[in-house]
């Protein structure tokens, strides 16, 4: 039998560089599936249906809920965002490790469902920089700045239930921590001895 793949979550305040750092794994060679997202969330300019996001109407995601397609769902500064459960299941039972990037409110829920998987936090340099970096994105008013700085506060506090702590300085560079902890991982003697044991029950 293959061995199931990895859950992989990648949560952290908004505007600490979440997208970039996802972009930047997945512009390379790598060995993660992206699990692509539904949202009701309006498209930003360039944002692709089906590539950025499954941009949805409220009434279609109250569907996917109550269908129970969606492995963990949050409302976040007044739009739901989900992650499609069928997508996770097949693509971790064919042996591939899946990558989500989430907010913390969904990655509590995966933890519940996944207690096995590895959930990473990224971490800003600081709270002056988040601020900076989200006002230089320009995509939101300054009321919603206001807001998400507020959830990130809560979130920073959420920081100790995951395994690892990535700080985003230089996107190269937490690139780089991501893979080498994705790396050591697969290496976990949980994960390994029962392929080794089901070769001594061969043998
Ligand atoms: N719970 C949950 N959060 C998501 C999902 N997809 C994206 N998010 C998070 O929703 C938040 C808002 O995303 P978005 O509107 O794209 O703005 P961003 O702050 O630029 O990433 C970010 O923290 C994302 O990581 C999802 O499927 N589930
Ligand atoms: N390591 C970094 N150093 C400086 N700026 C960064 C870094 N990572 C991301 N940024 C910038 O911060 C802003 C927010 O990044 P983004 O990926 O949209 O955050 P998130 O997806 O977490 O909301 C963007 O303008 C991005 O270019």
């Amino acid at each position: 039998m293959k061995e199931k793949g990895l859950l992989i979550v990648l949560s952290g305040p908004s505007g600490v560089g979440k997208g970039t750092v996802r972009k930047a794994i997945f512009s390379g060679d790598t060995q993660f599936e992206y699990s692509i997202s539904m949202t009701t969330r309006k498209p930003r300019e360039g944002e692709v249906d089906g590539v950025d996001y499954f941009f949805k109407t409220r009434e279609e995601f109250e569907a996917l809920i109550a269908q129970d397609k969606l492995l963990e769902y949050a409302e976040y500064v007044g739009n739901y965002y989900g992650t499609p459960v069928d997508y996770v299941k097949e693509t971790l039972e064919a042996g591939k490790d899946v990558f989500l990037e989430i907010e913390v409110q969904g990655a509590k829920q995966v933890r519940d469902k996944f207690p096995e998987g590895l959930f990473i936090f990224l971490a800003p340099p600081s709270l002056n920089e988040l601020q900076s970096r989200i006002v230089t994105r320009g995509t939101e008013t300054d009321e919603l700045i206001q807001n998400r700085m507020k959830e990130a506060r809560k979130e920073i506090e959420l920081m100790s239930l995951y395994d690892y702590v990535v700080e985003n300085d230089q996107v190269e560079a937490a690139c780089d921590r991501i893979k080498a902890i994705v790396q050591a991982e697969h290496c976990r003697t949980t994960r390994v001895a029962p392929r080794y044991q089901k070769m001594l029950e061969v043998e």
